[in-house]
């Protein structure tokens, strides 16, 4: 049997993307629609308790387009936590008014095809604990999308060789680092828990860096031979009144 790729497993991850039915939140009382924004608020409020505490993170975006309004990112210890706060948001009067589009279950992942050899354990270091267990910025711009890595005929890179797949991961990182400080990159694995294989999650403030990146990846062999790449969602950020303004209709 081929060697599989070691993975480091961190925060569980939801993207839930909803959106809104306009015509029947216009119909609602202003008064009732400022309760149920304000409790959505207190919601979002609640999330970011958990990233102040650094016992989780959020992140919540419009997405630009037809696909959805918006975009709520939530990580958390445990897949349960997930369960219980998508269950929370179901239940607040303003879910009520958003029809779910599209979700999408991961972990966050590090592989260990370019980790140094050491007798440490790596779930203590720092470097990597910053890596699993995320801060999400607070960045104007979020991308997302599923992806997987082909397995058809010749194509297959689950039958190619540790260091061969090491060989190709090298140059996927160094196109990568060419956007140190420009995008972040969070990737979380989805095996056995959603339809792609990994959750590709970028973050920056010039949106155009997302074109950039990922047009310059597919012309790498890891991307260019392997990839299988589901939808994109982009959105810009909404924090503070932003989250307020979005929902008023009038
Ligand atoms: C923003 C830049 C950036 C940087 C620096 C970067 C670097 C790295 C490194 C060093 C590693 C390997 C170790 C690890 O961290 O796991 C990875 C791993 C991975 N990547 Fe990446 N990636 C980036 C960005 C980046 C993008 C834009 C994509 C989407 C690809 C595209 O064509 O649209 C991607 C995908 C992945 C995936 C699916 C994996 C897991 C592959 C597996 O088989 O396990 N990635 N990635």
């Amino acid at each position: 049997m081929n060697e599989a790729a070691i993975t480091l497993d961190g925060w569980y991850v939801l993207h839930d993307f909803r959106t809104m039915d306009w015509a029947s939140w216009k119909a609602v009382p202003a008064e009732e629609r400022k309760a149920a924004t304000d409790e959505f608020i207190a919601y979002l409020d609640k999330l970011q308790k958990a990233d102040d505490e650094k016992t989780g993170s959020h992140a919540f975006y419009t997405v630009v387009g037809q696909k959805a309004d918006f975009m709520l990112m939530i990580l958390r210890p445990t897949m349960d936590e997930l369960q219980q706060l998508e269950a929370e948001f179901n239940k607040l009067a303003i879910a009520d008014y958003t029809i779910p589009t599209y979700s999408y279950v991961s972990v966050v992942e590090l592989s260990n095809y370019l980790a140094k050899e050491s007798d440490e354990d790596p779930y203590q270091n720092p470097y990597v604990r910053g890596r699993l267990y995320p801060e999400l910025p607070r960045s104007q711009y979020v991308c997302f999308y599923p992806m997987d890595k082909k397995r058809e005929g010749e194509d297959n890179w689950y039958m190619l060789d540790m260091e061969q797949r090491r060989d190709l991961m090298k140059s996927h990182g160094m196109i990568g680092r060419g956007y140190a400080g420009k995008v972040k990159q969070i990737i979380s694995g989805s095996v056995g828990f959603d339809d792609y294989e990994w959750g590709v999650t970028l973050f920056s403030d010039d949106v155009l860096q997302f074109k950039k990146l990922v047009y310059e990846m597919r012309f790498d062999e890891v991307s260019a031979r392997y990839g299988v790449f589901g939808s994109f969602f982009v959105g810009t950020i909404l924090q503070g009144d932003e989250r307020v303004s979005f929902f008023n209709v009038q």
